[in-house]
């Protein structure tokens, strides 16, 4: 068994909007370097849960912890240092800056952590070559395809070495193929760094990229079904 801490864990989450309650008491673990995938119908409450973990919501009751401390109960602006810091985020139209070309956005964390523009630059560079985007590092988003920006958006997510990289339908959209490249340069990225990872996807051949895949309905992950020894 691995000494390492646990990187993230969720205990009896629940959610409330309003009177709502959304999600109804979720136990989730990541370890270290684990790609897990969150899929489940559409309200099944996935953004919801990656949010909590994310330290973006804060849960109605429940616990969370990165490397075993408290988040959720840590101010809004340390919470919100601790994802400049500490994590990664990948969303759907990948959010860079449109002034901005790919490289800088790509060095932006390390940036805005204080690190020296040079160095920011060539760790930045560095990235995005092993991800097959160095020769669009000097365009802006209006002048690059959706694949191409993707990538830069999980490049300036892994730039940093996050402990944990969260994704929020990263491949959303784009097509099948292009997505499995993103895929690619997300889990390829991770790996090499040792970042964790949490997706959430609908699709199965996103999925198929995680080392694990939890499925949610109805604001409660379901339970692996499991085979009783007599079915055997
Ligand atoms: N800001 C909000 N205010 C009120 N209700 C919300 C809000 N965000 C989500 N909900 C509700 O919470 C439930 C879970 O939503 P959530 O977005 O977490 O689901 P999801 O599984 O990610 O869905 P999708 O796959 O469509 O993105 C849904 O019933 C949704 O309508």
């Amino acid at each position: 068994m691995s000494d390492k801490p646990i990187t993230l864990s969720g205990r009896a989450l629940r959610h409330t909007y309003g009177k709502d309650e959304v999600l109804h008491g979720v136990d989730i673990d990541v370890q270290p370097g684990e790609v897990v995938a969150l899929m489940g119908p559409s309200g099944s409450g996935k953004s919801t849960l990656l949010h909590l973990l994310a330290g973006l919501l804060t849960p109605s009751s429940g616990e969370v912890r990165l490397r075993g401390e408290r988040i959720d109960t840590l101010s809004e602006s340390a919470r919100a240092d601790l994802r400049l810091r500490r994590m990664g985020f990948v969303f759907q139209f990948g959010d860079l800056v449109p002034e901005l070309t790919l490289v800088e956005n790509v060095e932006l964390p390390l940036r805005l952590t204080g690190h020296r523009r040079a160095a920011a630059r060539r760790a930045a560079g560095d990235l995005m070559a092993a991800l097959g985007i160095a020769d669009v590092a000097d365009r802006r988003l209006n002048e690059v395809s959706g694949g191409q920006a993707q990538r830069a958006a999980v490049a300036r997510a892994l730039v940093h070495s996050p402990e944990i990289v969260f994704a929020d339908e990263p491949t959303g959209s784009l097509d099948t193929l292009t997505g499995e490249q993103v895929m690619e340069a997300l889990v390829g990225a991770a790996r090499e760094t040792g970042a964790a990872v949490v997706l959430v996807t609908h699709e199965m051949s996103v999925a198929a990229f995680a080392d694990r895949d939890l499925q949610m309905r109805d604001g409660q992950i379901r339970q692996p079904a499991t085979v009783s020894p007599t079915e055997l």
